[in-house]
């Protein structure tokens, strides 16, 4: 449940402007209706009319700030490091404890969070796991569509697995991914919507029993009876930490890779010309070899400035959410009083056509751009997997792409490609991608 602190006492700054909201609701119908569905796209609207930074009001008491510009994301994740160390907790994650025991949404200050992420650091700084990437390769070029979303996951959860628990979680020869899918998805589903108990906690009771709570709870036990009784049980038994790893392999490390994986695939099939430029660095580079080696990474920058470029237009978290949790702080000179929430659109800021000439326009800038523009957040909240997606994410792509050529099925042209998204956990494909892989002549 969002944490409802006490305001801090009067200051000389002016509050950040918003849209005028109703006097008991504020913009809560605006928050739970036209931004249910796209958040991402609905706040960087509002942007352009209040700017960089602007506040909505849920119920009487609750403020949420929406930052959208990489001058007041600095301000409020670097500079401000500390006063926004804190996750704003939707109250959907609050289903069977979850919130309070998951790394993602523990306050800066607690042991166990601190504990998980030298933890993650640890394992996520070596090259182990790396290897299990191969397996996509076994795949033949068929020449029948196919999601290049599944042709990617299970193994990017393989390669976490083994890095958290060293043992796959997905055995590519039977159908685990599909069943892993079926419990995770519903509860990504549900945790990705805004709730009513957000602004008005005291409508928890009823969630709990009715409402998305319940939902999620039902899904979440399902869930955790998988990991309990299946395919890694020997190795998490052992593991005391073993559900606060499983949230980041499931919530955060696994649908974060595929889904940029996925929109690269579907940037290149959108840009033939592209495509071939990329194929053809893998080509010259790697020569008659079979697989992708970590070591071949720098020999690839044009494949490396599209998994950039990706990450700018699609990033995979498109929104950062923290809670300010100290007193006299401000925000592009505005009052930001401890209590408020703090929203980051990372999707608005990689847009942004006065530093992004291209506007919309994919890999017209390839390889001028560096992380300026944060898609793994910053401070000391940042992503804890953002060094190894540096080097597992380019890996992944580069293995999907060598020695395959991709079509579009049907005989689909690429400007009939859907391109829209759909805001869940993460940054998804409105329309899952299919592609038809063949040997290249
Ligand atoms: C394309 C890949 C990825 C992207 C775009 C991404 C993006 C992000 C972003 C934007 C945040 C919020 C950071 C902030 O608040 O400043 C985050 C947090 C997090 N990410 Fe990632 N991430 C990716 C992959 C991974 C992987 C592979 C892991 C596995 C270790 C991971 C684990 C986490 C965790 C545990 C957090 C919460 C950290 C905390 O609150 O202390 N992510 N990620």
């Amino acid at each position: 449940m969002l944490s409802h602190r006490k305001i801090s006492g009067a200051s000389s700054l002016p509050p950040p402007p918003g849209p005028a909201g109703n006097p008991l609701l504020g913009n809560l119908v605006y928050v739970i209706g036209p931004l249910r569905n796209n958040p991402h796209r609905g706040l960087a609207s509002l942007a352009e009319t209040y700017g960089p930074i602007l506040s909505l009001r849920l119920g009487l008491t609750r403020t949420l700030l929406v930052v959208s510009s990489a001058t007041a994301a600095h301000e409020a994740l670097s500079k401000n490091d500390g006063a926004l160390a804190a996750r704003l907790v939707p109250d959907n994650v609050c289903a069977l404890s979850y919130g309070t025991t998951s790394m993602v949404f523990l306050p800066s200050s607690n042991q166990l969070w601190k504990q998980l992420r030298v933890v993650i650091g640890a394992g996520f700084s070596s090259a182990r796991g790396l290897d299990v990437i191969r397996p996509i390769l076994l795949r033949s070029c068929s020449g029948k569509p196919v999601n290049i979303r599944e042709v990617v996951n299970g193994t990017v959860l393989n390669i976490i697995s083994n890095v958290l628990f060293s043992e796959d979680v997905v055995d590519l020869s039977v159908q685990g991914t599909q069943m892993f899918k079926g419990l995770i998805v519903p509860v990504l589903e549900e945790w990705s919507k805004p709730s009513v108990c957000d602004a008005f906690p005291s409508f928890a009771p009823l969630e709990h029993f009715l409402g998305s709570r319940h939902r999620i709870s039902t899904h979440l036990a399902k869930l955790y009876k998988f990991f309990d009784q299946g395919i890694i049980e020997r190795r998490l038994a052992s593991s005391k930490n073993h559900n606060d790893l499983l949230d980041v392999l499931l919530s955060r490390a696994s649908d974060t890779s595929t889904v940029t994986v996925q929109w690269a695939m579907a940037q290149l099939l959108r840009h033939p010309e592209k495509m071939k430029k990329v194929t053809a660095e893998l080509a010259t580079q790697l020569g008659s070899s079979d697989f992708v080696m970590e070591s071949d990474l720098n020999k690839l920058p044009y494949l490396q400035a599209v998994v950039k470029e990706t990450l700018r237009l699609h990033p995979a978290v498109p929104l950062i959410p923290r809670e300010v949790i100290a007193d006299d702080v401000s925000l592009g000179g505005f009052d930001v009083p401890n209590g408020t929430g703090v929203v980051v659109n990372l999707w608005a800021i990689g847009r942004d056509k006065n530093r992004f000439l291209a506007g919309q326009k994919a890999h017209t800038v390839l390889g001028k751009l560096d992380f300026v523009y944060r898609p793994f957040g910053a401070g000391r909240r940042v992503c804890p997997g953002m060094e190894y997606t540096a080097r597992s994410v380019p890996l992944l792509l580069a293995s999907v792409l060598h020695k395959v050529e991709w079509r579009l099925p049907d005989g689909m042209a690429p400007e009939d490609m859907d391109h829209s998204d759909r805001y869940g956990t993460v940054l998804n494909l409105a329309t899952p991608l299919r592609a038809v892989p063949v040997s290249p002549v």
